[in-house]
C-alpha cells in the first residue's frame, strides 16, 4: 500500500510569458519519500520546485493542481501560501545569496519563521536557532554575523537550517549545492541526508549530478519539455533507463566521470 502523499501535482502547466515551462505535470510525493528531479536544461525542474514550494517567479502562472499537505496552492493567495511556506513546505534554493538577506544578522532571520510559524518567544526563538545552527554543524556564535560574512558553504548551511527551522514534512532543494566545491557539497549533502532520515521529511531535490541523485533519492522523475518522461526507483531507472532522454544523462554521467590513473 502507498503512503499518503505529502505533495501531489495533476496536469500543472505553468506559463512563464506565455510559454509553458511546465506542461501537464502529474507526480506524487509520499510522505517521507525523497525524489529527484532530473532532465536537460529547459526541462521545467526549478519552475516544478517552485510550483511545489509554493513560489512561483514573478510573471509565472500556473493551472491544474498543486497540493502539499492537503491545501491547494493553485490560486491561493499571497498569504495562503505563505502559510504553507515554512509549514508544510520550505525552500532550499541554489544560490543562499538570494534566499538570505546579505545585512541581516543570520541569528534573526532564522528566528522570523520560528516566532511567525511556531509562535516562538524571542528566548525561544534564540535556543532554537542555537540547536539549528548546531544541527548544521555551525557554532552559535554565527547567529550574530551577516550572511555577507560567511563562506558560500557556510550560507548554504545557514539556508538548510532556514529550511529545516519548521519542520515541514516536505523540503525542496534546487540543485543546493550547485554553487559548492566538491567536499564542500558533499558535506552538506551528508548533512542533508542526516537531517531528513532524523526527522522522516520528505525531498524534492533537483540536480544534475546523477551521484547526488542515487546518493540522497529514492526515487526519480525525469523530465523533458515540462513533461515527466519516465519515473520510478533511482537504481532501476538508472541501470536500464526506459526513456532516451534518460539514457542520455545516464551516458553523459558516465562520460563526465575523470579517469584515474595511479
Ligand atoms: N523567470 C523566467 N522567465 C522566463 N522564462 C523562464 C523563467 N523561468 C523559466 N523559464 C523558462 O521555462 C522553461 C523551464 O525552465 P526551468 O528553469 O524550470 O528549467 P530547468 O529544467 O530547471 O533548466 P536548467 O537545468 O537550465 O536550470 C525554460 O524554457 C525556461 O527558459
Amino acid at each position: 500500500m502507498s503512503t499518503a502523499a505529502i505533495a501531489e501535482t495533476r496536469d500543472l502547466r505553468v506559463l512563464v510569458g506565455g510559454t509553458p515551462g511546465v506542461d501537464g505535470l502529474a507526480l506524487r510525493i509520499g510522505d517521507g519519500e525523497r525524489w529527484g528531479v532530473v532532465g536537460p536544461s529547459g526541462a521545467g525542474k526549478s519552475l516544478t520546485a517552485a510550483a511545489v514550494a509554493g513560489l512561483l517567479p514573478p510573471g509565472a502562472t500556473a493551472t491544474g493542481s498543486v497540493r502539499v499537505a492537503g491545501t491547494e496552492l493553485v490560486g491561493a493567495s499571497e498569504t495562503g501560501l505563505a502559510d504553507v511556506r515554512g509549514r508544510d513546505v520550505a525552500l532550499v534554493a541554489q544560490d543562499s545569496a538570494v534566499a538570505l538577506h546579505p545585512l541581516l544578522p543570520v541569528g534573526r532571520q532564522l528566528a522570523m519563521p520560528l516566532r511567525r510559524h511556531q509562535g516562538l518567544d524571542r528566548a525561544g526563538a534564540r535556543a532554537r536557532v542555537a540547536e539549528l545552527l548546531a544541527e548544521v554543524d555551525l557554532p552559535a556564535e554565527l547567529a550574530r554575523a551577516r550572511p555577507a560574512q560567511l563562506s558560500g558553504g557556510q550560507r548554504q548551511r545557514v539556508a538548510l537550517a532556514a529550511a529545516l527551522a519548521c519542520r515541514s514534512r516536505l523540503l525542496v532543494a534546487d540543485e543546493p549545492t550547485a554553487a559548492l566545491d566538491p567536499p564542500v557539497a558533499r558535506a552538506l549533502l551528508d548533512r542533508l541526508d542526516r537531517s531528513l532520515t532524523a526527522t522522516g521529511t520528505a525531498l524534492l531535490l533537483v540536480t544534475h549530478d546523477l551521484g547526488v541523485l542515487a546518493a540522497v533519492c529514492g526515487h526519480v522523475v525525469v523530465l523533458a519539455g515540462g513533461r515527466v518522461v519516465e519515473s520510478g526507483p533511482v537504481p532501476e531507472v538508472l541501470a536500464a533507463p526506459g526513456h532516451e532522454v534518460t539514457r542520455e544523462l545516464v551516458e553523459a554521467a558516465r562520460l563526465s566521470v575523470p579517469e584515474v590513473r595511479a
